[in-house]
């Protein structure tokens, strides 16, 4: 059996080899030269995985270890009976904990007081729920909106998208869309961005054309500056708006979900469902042996004031945005190509989930710790 499979899947050699040959390959250039003789085909976001791309191969199983699936076809795959598995969740934990890096970056570096601010979810999925979740578990005012949530999932606070452009935090978790009733391209246009306040709070990690970037720079300019902005998305990746980059405070390559633990979960579950689809039983390889441990078991904290500042201090130590955003920054100056983007994807420098490391005290900062999303006693 041949597996044609992303370069940048973490394992796949490890996990897949026992199944069939396993051949890397850039999945940005993919042709359907390369995929041609095929069975199976395991793919990232970047690779377009179209009717052009597959039409006469022999591939019959299509897995992308990734959350997002706007770069498949899914229809195409389900009318020409190529069965198709994604990693839902996989890296839902590593978005939330790339916000909350995010947040702990404002509150260091401008002071912005997050913890008492109201703050608004767009998108209640996997990463969405798990983003609202921490905040509510912190007790802060947070709401959510979703048109595809029925509000009555407990005390989920869902709203419409017009209050959510009254709060001070937004983070922005929606898939992108351009058909259905209600399609996220350009979600946040001119007229939404008009009624953001000044002073306001964007945390853009879910796909690049949500927002509008030519609006974005133009109700920037309205409101002099006084907007913070985190872009971890583009409008047409790999290459990113320079205009944009920048004015905004934190600029990342799309790594939002870039946790080492994310992105092995990402090719184990594709590993899984491949399994299932063979019906065989995936030998003895346990979820451990495909999991890394992170770097620090655990702190001791010695202090425990419920503050922004001790919570950003735990927060930058297993994961600070901001050496992602120096990153790009240094790699744009020296080099301007299209490339940079996924260099800096493919060679990123790995980071675990703040759920490896253990908050060995308790009181208001471990409690609020453990609802960011460490382990806790
Ligand atoms: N930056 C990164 O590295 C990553 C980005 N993503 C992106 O984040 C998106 C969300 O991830 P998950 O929560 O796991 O996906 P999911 O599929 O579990 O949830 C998406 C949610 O968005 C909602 N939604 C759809 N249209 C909406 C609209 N117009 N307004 C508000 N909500 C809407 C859906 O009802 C659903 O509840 C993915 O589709 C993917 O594009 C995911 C992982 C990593
Ligand atoms: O899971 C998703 O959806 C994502 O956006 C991925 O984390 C993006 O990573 P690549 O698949 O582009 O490596």
């Amino acid at each position: 059996m041949k597996i044609i499979a992303d370069e940048n899947m973490p394992n796949v050699e490890a996990l897949f080899s026992h199944l069939g040959t396993v051949e890397l390959v850039n999945g940005r250039n993919l042709t359907h030269e390369q995929v041609k003789d095929a069975d199976i085909l395991l793919v990232r976001s970047v690779t377009k995985v179209t009717q052009a791309l597959l039409a006469g191969s022999s591939v019959r199983f299509v897995g992308s270890a990734t959350i997002g699936v706007d770069h498949i076809d899914l229809e195409y795959l389900a009318q020409a009976n190529i069965a198709f598995s994604s990693a839902p969740g996989c890296n839902a934990e590593a978005v939330a904990d790339y916000v909350f890096s995010a947040l702990s970056h404002l509150y260091m570096t401008k002071k912005l007081p997050w913890l008492k601010r109201k703050i608004g979810v767009v998108g209640y999925g996997n990463v969405g729920k798990t983003v609202y979740q921490r905040f509510a578990q912190m007790g802060c005012e947070v709401c959510v909106y979703d048109p595809f949530k029925v509000p009555d999932q407990g005390d989920v606070n869902f709203v419409s998208l017009a209050e959510i452009l009254t709060c001070d935090v937004i983070s922005l978790h929606a898939p992108l869309t351009t058909s259905g009733s209600y399609p996220t391209k350009d979600m946040l246009g001119a007229e939404e961005l008009s009624q953001l306040s000044s002073g306001v709070a964007i945390i853009s990690a879910g796909r690049g054309g949500v927002i509008n970037e030519s609006a974005l720079i133009e109700r920037h300019k309205q409101l002099q500056g006084n907007m913070h902005l985190v872009l971890d998305v583009w409008d047409g990746e790999p290459l990113i708006n320079q205009e944009l980059a920048a004015i905004v405070d934190i600029a990342t390559p799309h790594i939002a979900g870039y946790s080492k633990q994310g992105r092995e979960k990402g090719t184990w579950m594709v590993y899984l469902a491949l399994c299932e689809y063979l019906k065989i039983d995936a030998p003895s390889v346990v979820r451990g042996d495909a999991i890394s441990a992170g770097w620090f078991a655990s702190f001791d904290l010695s202090i425990q004031l419920p503050h922004e500042e001790v919570l950003a201090r735990c927060v930058q130590a297993i994961y600070d945005v901001a050496r992602d955003d120096v990153r790009l920054r240094y790699k744009y100056r020296e080099n301007k190509e299209s490339n940079v983007f996924d260099w800096l994807r493919k060679n990123y420098v790995e980071r675990d989930e703040f759920n490896t490391c253990l908050i060995g005290s308790t009181g208001d900062a471990s409690s609020l710790l453990g609802a960011i999303g460490f382990s806790v006693k």
